[in-house]
């Protein structure tokens, strides 16, 4: 047996897709919110494209819930939802409000936007809930990841520095890691032509998550 094939599917779905993961990781987006150089603008339209994607986001989980085999996987997912209804999207509310951002101002039919956006939520109408749990596996792994190394280099900056702090705090943590072992559980009933469908699938949304970020630089 391969070290790969003995390794949890999981870790396979970032391995098997090693250049784009990386490529997020490094993104120029990281790279300026890490070392504090995006442009204020930036990361104002970012927030704005953030929120919008939150009200996606209620979709996309409930759509996971619905969608959910056993009633121990809602439980969890009712959870996710009523967090990011209430403590999510308030935290956009407050963020606008301190850091005087007006969301209409602007533009939300941004290619790069819209292309996360619609896409995500595709996703999740039109596939089952395995699809739902390796896109957003995806997402908030990815997340997790480089906002963990992003942090260690991140002192004093304020807001962006909160915004990361928020995505390697145990709450975030615990949504991704249940992701993680949910599509593990998931792949031992798989056949090899759906976990490699998955692996594609994880691909494409890490090229979605790449164009999101490049959209924020306007
Ligand atoms: C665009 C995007 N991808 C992933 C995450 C992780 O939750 C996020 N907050 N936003």
């Amino acid at each position: 047996m391969t070290a790969n094939a003995s390794s949890a599917f999981s870790d396979r779905l970032v391995s098997e897709n090693q250049t784009v993961w990386d490529a997020m990781q490094t993104h120029r987006f990281v790279e300026e919110l890490a070392s504090g150089t995006m442009p204020e603008q930036a990361f104002h339209r970012y927030l704005v494209y953030e929120g919008a994607f939150v009200a996606t986001a209620v979709r996309i989980f409930s759509l996971a819930l619905a969608k959910a085999p056993t009633i121990e996987d809602q439980r969890w997912l009712h959870g996710v939802v009523g967090a990011l209804l209430t403590e999510q999207l308030a935290y956009f509310e407050r963020a606008y409000r301190d850091l005087g951002v007006d969301p209409a101002a602007f533009d939300r039919t941004a290619p790069g936007f819209t292309a996360f956006d619609r896409g995500m939520l595709t996703i999740a109408e039109t596939g089952g809930f395995s699809d739902i749990v390796t896109a957003m596996f995806c997402a908030e792994w990815m997340y997790l990841n480089w906002c963990r190394a992003a942090l260690a280099r991140m002192e004093g900056q304020g807001f962006p520095r909160e915004w990361v702090a928020l995505h390697v705090a145990p709450g975030f943590e615990a949504q991704a890691v249940w992701l993680k072992s949910r599509i593990d559980a998931l792949a031992g009933e798989m056949d090899q032509s759906e976990r490699q469908r998955l692996t594609v699938l994880f691909g494409k949304v890490v090229e979605l998550e790449i164009a999101f970020h490049t959209a924020a630089f306007g």
